[in-house]
């Protein structure tokens, strides 16, 4: 088993049903945390029960690790993940500009998604599974209607990354984020993730199986909710889809 300097171990699969499915087979073992990459998944998932299309050359991976504190602090991790992607994106590119961030843990490149972030809880363990269109990108009409466009670093930005490369660079932008996350809270990450938020000041639609909220993106909260000022006045949202 190889591990990195910062003390995470690194496995790396041809082909796995889904990263977050092994993780879930490792979980009652588990030592410290562990980065699993799959060069191929056969049954990626997505959120919300939706498949993720996982073509070879695309980064699939998932970062397992013991969960402590409470389940709110552990889904707090979304943010932690989604602004060590965008570090890295900015690292492998050099692009710091074209990278945004969208509640709740999108990675946007020119406003297109070029990343997800699904966290499943296994016992006392936390999965991070992370897709990344490196080289591929789903066509438009491969994605919900009103969902925003898949791009690929490749297609968008020229620069072709190696999902292992890609996996190095992600793993210690993580660590140092987690560590940051562990010793001074949710607040300085919280105040980095608003930085590069998408669409803050601008009126969006949050929608959940049961309903919608639009109103204008001002904040996230210290819990990581979304508020939108609505004309019923300011609304905390704990989990939805986010549509421009
Ligand atoms: O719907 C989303 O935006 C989240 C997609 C998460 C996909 C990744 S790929 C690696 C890990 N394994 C899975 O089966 N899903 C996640």
């Amino acid at each position: 088993m190889a591990s990195w300097p910062h003390g995470y171990a690194r496995h790396v699969f041809d082909t796995l049903d889904s990263t977050l499915s092994e993780a879930a087979r490792m979980a009652p073992s588990l030592g410290g945390p562990a980065w699993l990459l799959a060069i191929e998944q056969t049954a990626a998932r997505g959120r919300r029960g939706r498949a993720w299309s996982n073509p070879q050359g695309n980064f699939a991976g998932t970062l397992i690790m013991r969960r402590t504190g409470s389940p709110a602090d552990a889904a707090l991790r979304s943010f932690v993940s989604s602004l060590a992607l965008r570090e890295t994106f900015v690292e492998v590119t050099g692009q710091e500009a074209a990278f945004a961030l969208k509640w709740p843990n999108d990675v946007l490149l020119n406003g297109g998604k070029v990343a997800g972030i699904l966290l499943e809880t296994i016992g006392d363990c936390l999965a991070i599974g992370i897709g990344v269109n490196l080289a591929h990108a789903p066509t438009p009409d491969q994605v919900e209607q009103g969902a925003v466009i898949p791009v690929s670093v490749l297609g968008a930005t020229g620069v072709s990354v190696e999902p292992e490369i890609f996996l190095d660079a992600l793993a210690a932008a993580y660590a140092r984020l987690e560590d940051q996350y562990v010793t001074y809270g949710f607040a300085p990450i919280r105040t980095a993730w608003l930085s590069h938020a998408a669409r803050i000041g601008e009126v969006i639609t949050a929608r959940t199986m049961r309903d919608e909220t639009v109103g204008v993106f001002e904040d996230v909260d210290e819990a990581g909710n979304l508020i939108l000022n609505t004309a019923k006045g300011r609304v905390a949202i704990t989990a939805a889809d986010v549509y421009f």
